[in-house]
């Protein structure tokens, strides 16, 4: 099977403030992700994480690199390309409330999407109700707006907007940390089964190494933009090869 995510040396600068030098966020990095796989990226606050997704998902521009998704090299792509590829390729943030219009129902909104990719109006409703019943949401929540749910409501609702698309990856930044445990591990359960239902293949951003070790085949860790170890979440917990590593476990066990 095809590698759904493969990214090639990517690297983004930014100015510092006050100062001649760049900010080197993301250093040259390179991974892969095969079909169905949970890929975790953790690391510390500033480690560049959220700068690759960004870069990923196309909302930043990278300086320099390749993005291939599904084969097909999406590192420039732009207008109609990139919505082709946001029907692969969905991302869910820490903040759900943020992404989602305050003026639109979140019935409104997860259906957006669909119409437009040209699927009519009823079928985007039928498709809708459908994963917000299966992402624990009844009917009457596509009626509610954002300021109107709780937190974990609102990112269920993310996560079936996401998810009716079908995507082969969804890029999760983290997308329970802001949930207390009983919700986040409930969030956890419902990308699990649709891990499992859908063969749905994540890229998960956490800085919560338990929650990687329940729920990733495999981890990389980021320092100061750099890609400086990876493995099975029980090797690099178990014998991190990097100092950086271990003090990072230490601090968040
Ligand atoms: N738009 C920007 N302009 C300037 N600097 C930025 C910008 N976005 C990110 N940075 C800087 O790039 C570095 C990497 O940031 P990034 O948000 O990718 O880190 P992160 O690992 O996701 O951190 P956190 O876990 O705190 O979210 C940080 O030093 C950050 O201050």
């Amino acid at each position: 099977m095809e590698t759904v995510l493969e990214v090639r040396n990517l690297t983004k600068t930014f100015p510092k403030r006050g100062s001649r030098e760049a900010l080197e966020a993301v250093a040259d990095v390179s991974f892969r992700i095969e079909p169905g796989e949970c890929l975790a990226v953790i690391g510390g606050s500033g480690s560049g994480k959220t700068t690759v997704a960004k870069m990923i998902t196309r909302l930043l521009p990278a300086d320099s690199g390749q993005i291939f998704l599904m084969g097909e090299e999406i590192t420039h792509a732009k207008g109609k390309a990139l919505r082709t590829i946001y029907r692969k390729m969905q991302m869910v943030f820490q903040t759900p409330a943020e992404s989602f219009d305050p003026r639109r129902t979140l019935g409104e909104s997860a259906a957006e999407s669909l119409c437009n990719q040209g699927i009519g109006k009823a079928e985007a409703a039928s498709r809708v109700q459908e994963l917000f019943l299966r992402c624990g949401l009844p009917e009457e929540y596509l009626m509610r707006y954002p300021h109107e749910v709780s937190g974990g409501q609102c990112q269920r609702a993310a996560i079936a907007r996401a998810a009716v698309l079908h995507p082969a990856l969804l890029i999760l930044d983290e997308a329970t940390s802001a949930l207390d445990m009983t919700v986040q591990k409930e969030i956890l359960e419902l990308l699990s089964e649709l891990r499992r239902e859908e063969g749905m293949t994540y890229l998960f951003i956490s800085h919560d190494i338990a929650l990687v070790q329940q729920f990733c085949d495999r981890v990389l860790v980021m320092d100061q933009g750099r890609m400086i170890e990876e493995g099975t979440p029980d090797e690099v917990i178990r014998a991190p090869r990097q100092e950086y590593t271990k003090r990072l476990i230490e601090s968040i066990l």
